[in-house]
């Protein structure tokens, strides 16, 4: 059986008060989850501030990038260990953000994924397809391209260790989320990969998440396909309430 995990992703939102307020928040009325894991991934620099106030509940702390070395002069990046010692067990990786804005490609997620898992943070490593690939009817292969390329190298047991989030990039931050059957069929898409990149064992133990304007009311239709594991919330995370009705999925 898979654990479900709700991952809330802050991106650049939040200093240190707001930050602090909205876990309190959220951990102050999520104290009997059992059967499901949650995630939030503030800003670095809120990091150092919010893995106190983490410790004890049952919410884990990510970052939402790092670089593959352990340490150099990379002016302005952040090393795996760095993350660790924050008290962080997760890095987002290969966000479309960071593939449409930073420039990254499949090749370098593929070192972050090797450092991170390395080191023992889980990598939840990104993939979708952006309208136009969609609308071509491309998706699929841009998904599966994207994972063989951020995946290579990575053995079975490390696959097991890492988090797939499929965000189709024209359902971010837009209010237009993919149909549940869409997520579905794409989700399972993945997890057929998956099986060819290792084995059917492996694959049917990976969190794979679905990512794009997961809302309230969307969550429990997404929630309910066989291959959606969880869901990686950007806008609805920042809002205590909205977020806590996500968790609390039914
Ligand atoms: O990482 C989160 C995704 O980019 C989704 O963002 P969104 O929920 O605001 O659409």
């Amino acid at each position: 059986m898979r654990r479900p995990l709700l991952a809330g992703n802050w991106k650049m939102h939040y200093g240190v008060s707001e930050g602090v307020a909205l876990v309190e928040a959220l951990s102050a009325d999520l104290t009997d989850l059992s059967d499901r894991d949650v995630l939030v991934c503030p800003p670095f620099t809120l990091l150092g501030s919010l893995a106190p106030l983490l410790d004890g509940t049952a919410m884990a702390l990510g970052a939402q990038n790092m670089h593959y070395e352990a340490k150099g002069a990379y002016t302005g990046e952040i090393a795996p260990q760095m993350l660790k010692e924050l008290g962080c067990s997760y890095v987002i990786l290969g966000h479309s953000e960071r593939r449409q804005y930073f420039g990254e490609t499949d090749e370098l997620i593929n070192r972050k994924a090797h450092a991170a898992l390395a080191i023992g943070l889980k990598p939840i490593v990104c993939v979708g397809e952006v309208k136009a690939e969609r609308d071509s009817g491309q998706a699929e292969s841009v998904v599966v391209g994207q994972l063989r390329g951020s995946l290579a190298g990575l053995s079975a047991e490390q696959l097991r260790g890492v988090v797939i989030a499929y965000e189709p990039v024209w359902a971010i931050g837009t209010g237009d989320t993919a149909t549940p059957a869409d997520a579905q069929a794409m989700h399972a898409r993945i997890r057929a990969e998956l099986a060819a990149l290792s084995d059917q064992a492996t694959a049917d133990a990976v969190i794979i998440q679905y990512g794009g304007s997961v809302k309230p009311d969307n969550v429990d239709e997404l929630m309910a396909q066989p291959d959606i594991d969880g869901a990686l919330v950007g806008g609805a995370s920042l809002k205590a309430a909205d977020f806590i009705r996500i968790v609390r999925f039914k």
